[in-house]
């Protein structure tokens, strides 16, 4: 009644259920026998968020829906969003509600808040600088490789056809698994690859639990079960390489201190460990349980959205082959295949002058943003523009819906246009904090440049060698989970340009 009284109107409450049965049922009929889009179509929402899409139309930008018997005001007004986003006093906190993903991420910078998210994102920050980033693009090339390797022994064995349906989802997936795990967890050790496992397996069950009623999020299921089995044997094996990390690096011996734990995301994270640091008190130590929950979350937070980016950047490519055709043209003018050898990496200088290639990440991250949809929690009273929200109401931030607003990105900004970017992201819209595909504020994503070089690595890499088009059983009806994906992967035919 306080949120009607100063105008904002929403969906009926039902008693406990909130507005949940509605949206549900708002979420099948947008979705169940409704014919896919064709795939030139980007106007994705109405069958992406059905519910809010039909409640932005019934009550306007702003509105109340309720999580169950937790009021949740949704805005697509980006200046209330930037309000939320651009807060640095805590007013505004992270609260994911789903138990899983508290096993998935842990007590990381992911989901933390106040003064222990800025001890760890101190600790974490410095794995991001340029340097570092250097040494990631090095492993993404590596392991690139390798997976174009495989294409080309697809096509060899398709049959004198020169080409292969390869499925984008199942490649990039394996593919950022295993360049994200060597990065957070290191290359040395034995159970590395197991790891890496278990936190795909870990990734699947609280994707799977999206779904679920949220009662069941808190009973003993058997799926509930199954995680918290999982989280044990995560931790069991993180422990053992970060001790295996530790012993080989002699970090405990007198001299050495914590320093030499390695140059990677994990020496760092050790390097903030090691007993003879938290013995000193310093701001920036964390405790075993962090370090390993640091782990997870690099993985974690970084593996599905990289892989997700590309799939929708390849997909975009292979819509509009005109663009494909640029984005080549450019990177053979810039990154010539010549007499390098075949997968060879480009270098940072390189990836600067891939302005087509970052046009249209960015131009992808907008249109399909990996992260649909983000939330934060009112940790007091708030006033929020000029509407007075109580304490412990949601905050939805729909980033894709808010990408799609004709009035700040303009008449196109349903249609794939990657010029739109050629002064920068800052210069594409109306307000230069219009692009939220990576949040922003204090708490925007940390992982930003890597995952950007990451991409432009991986699609400078592939476009070089391979030419993508559509293949006709793909099925454009992207749904969203933990990420933004296609309803039955993404099958592309996948051709080799060197013969
Ligand atoms: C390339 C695709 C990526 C996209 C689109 C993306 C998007 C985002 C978004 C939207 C957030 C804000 C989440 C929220 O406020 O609830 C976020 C936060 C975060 N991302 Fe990313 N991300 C990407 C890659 C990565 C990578 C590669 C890593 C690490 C290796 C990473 C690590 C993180 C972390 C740690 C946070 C939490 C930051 C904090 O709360 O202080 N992300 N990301």
């Amino acid at each position: 009644r306080a949120f009607a009284r100063q105008g904002v109107r929403g969906p009926p409450y039902r008693f406990l259920a909130g507005s949940l049965p509605e949206a549900k049922q708002l979420l099948l009929a947008g979705r169940i026998g409704v014919a896919p889009l064709d795939a030139g179509c980007h106007d994705i929402m109405p069958i992406l968020l059905p519910q809010f899409h039909k409640w932005v139309a019934d009550y306007g930008r702003t509105f109340l829906f309720w999580i169950g018997p937790i009021p949740a005001v949704f805005s697509t007004d980006l200046q209330l969003i930037k309000q939320v986003l651009t807060d640095r006093t805590g007013l505004y906190q992270k609260d994911f509600m789903i138990p899983v993903l508290k096993f998935l991420f842990g007590n990381g910078v992911i989901l933390i808040n106040g003064d222990d998210w800025k001890r760890h994102r101190k600790v974490v920050l410095p794995a991001f600088n340029h340097e570092k980033i250097k040494s990631m693009s090095a492993v993404t090339a590596e392991v690139t490789k390798q997976m174009m390797q495989q294409w080309r022994e697809q096509i060899d064995q398709s049959g004198g056809e020169e080409a292969a349906e390869i499925d984008m989802i199942l490649a990039f997936n394996d593919l950022t698994s295993k360049i994200n795990g060597r990065v957070a967890f290191g290359t040395s050790h034995e159970d590395v690859e197991e790891v890496i496992v278990l936190m795909r397996e870990m990734q699947k069950l609280a994707t799977a639990a999206t779904l679920d009623a949220p009662i069941l999020w808190y009973l003993p299921t058997r799926r509930n079960l199954h995680v918290r089995r999982l989280n044990k044997q995560l931790r069991s094996k993180i422990m053992s390489i970060m001790q295996a990390r530790l012993a080989a690096k002699g970090a405990n011996d007198n001299s050495g201190g914590g320093a030499g734990c390695g140059d990677d995301l994990l020496g760092l994270l050790l390097e903030a460990w090691t007993p003879q640091r938290r013995g000193s008190a310093a701001a920036e130590t964390l405790t075993a349980d962090e370090v390993i929950d640091e782990c997870k979350t690099f993985f974690a937070a970084g593996q599905e959205t990289t892989a997700t980016l590309l799939v929708w950047a390849m997909f975009l490519l292979a819509v509009h082959p005109h663009w494909q055709d640029k984005v080549r043209d450019e990177l053979l003018r810039e990154f010539p295949a010549g007499d390098t050898a075949a997968g060879e990496a480009p270098t940072a200088d390189v990836l600067a002058q891939l302005k087509l290639l970052h046009m249209v990440l960015l131009e992808t991250s907008r249109l399909y943003p990996p992260i649909v949809y983000i939330q934060r929690r009112a940790a007091m009273d708030v006033v929020l523009g000029d509407i007075k929200v109580p304490k412990g109401t949601v905050i939805s931030i729909p980033i894709a819906m808010l990408h799609r607003d004709k009035e700040i990105w303009g008449a196109d900004a349903d249609e794939f246009n990657p010029m739109r970017f050629e002064h920068g992201a800052t210069k594409a819209a109306k307000d230069p904090k219009a692009l939220l595909s990576f949040s922003l504020g204090p708490r925007v994503c940390t992982g930003q440049s890597f995952g950007i070089v990451e991409v432009q690595v991986v699609m400078a890499m592939i476009l070089r060698k391979f030419s993508f088009s559509l293949s006709p059983k793909y099925v454009h009806k992207p749904k969203y989970l933990l990420s933004l994906t296609p309803k039955r992967g993404m099958p592309l035919i996948v051709k080799k340009l060197d013969g």
